[in-house]
């Protein structure tokens, strides 16, 4: 057994939506440094909810979610914005890119909210653009970019900051085999190079191939799932 504590942790969480409709209750996940979790379920049983609350976007009912150390629920809002800016990268279904910044501004935000200087935070930008395979677009606006493009913005944006908890929704739902290949490869290395937890809500086989652990989200919490 590992003994160092988890990067994150999750006790006796609990959400329901309106409609008195009870998503999940007495969820309970601790995702180490250095480790690649995917979570599968059907549609709609609140898989994105779930990482929304993970990354103190969404409230739940009960419970609490820790991250390094940190409860979120002892954090004012403030507190939380900030450790959401430093220490977690989120890479969300609607992606979240703002289309009239550049390829680079766009990635480089996560840096410019943190004030690192200029310089550093154009070279970390471009060396991110390179990694998603978009090195030579740092200029061109997110508006011109496909949807699959976009998608590899998003995720260059959640990594380039080097988060200690990287959050993903579908990270590769837009891509053709190939380019999902390059970008999960990134995004474990990610992980495991940077020693961050990463938690991957995903559909795909592929992705959940490449994670430690694969888990399906029921109303009963999270089940370790043996693919056979
Ligand atoms: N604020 C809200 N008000 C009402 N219903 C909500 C709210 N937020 C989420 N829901 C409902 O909760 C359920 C879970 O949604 P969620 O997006 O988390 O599911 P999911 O597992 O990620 O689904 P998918 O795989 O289709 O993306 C859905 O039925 C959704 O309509």
């Amino acid at each position: 057994m590992n003994h160092t504590p988890a990067t994150l942790t999750v006790r006796a969480l609990a959400k329901s939506v309106p409609g008195e409709r009870r998503l999940f209750a007495d969820l309970d996940l601790a995702v180490a440094a250095g480790e690649l979790v995917a979570i599968v379920g059907e549609s709609g049983v609140g898989k994105s909810t779930l990482l929304n609350i993970l990354a103190g976007l969404d409230s739940s009912d009960a419970g609490a979610v820790s991250i390094e150390g940190v409860a979120l629920g002892a954090l004012d809002e403030t507190q939380r914005t900030r450790l959401r800016r430093e220490r977690i990268g989120f890479v969300f279904q609607a992606f979240h890119i703002l289309p009239y910044l550049t390829l680079r501004q766009n990635v480089a935000l996560p840096l410019a909210l943190v004030s690192a200087d200029a310089a550093t935070i154009d070279a970390r930008a471009d060396a991110m653009l390179d990694a998603v395979g978009l090195g030579s677009r740092g200029d061109d606006y997110a508006r011109d970019l496909s949807g699959g493009e976009m998608q590899r913005v998003a995720i260059a944006r959640a990594l380039v900051h080097r988060p200690a908890l990287i959050l993903a929704d579908e990270p590769t739902g837009n891509l053709d085999p190939h380019t999902a290949g390059k970008v999960l490869a990134l995004f474990a290395d990610a992980v495991r190079q940077g020693d961050a937890a990463g938690v991957v809500v995903t559909h795909s086989r592929t992705t959940a191939r490449i994670a430690d652990r694969v888990l399906t989200l029921t109303a009963e919490g999270l089940k370790e799932r043996h693919d056979d």
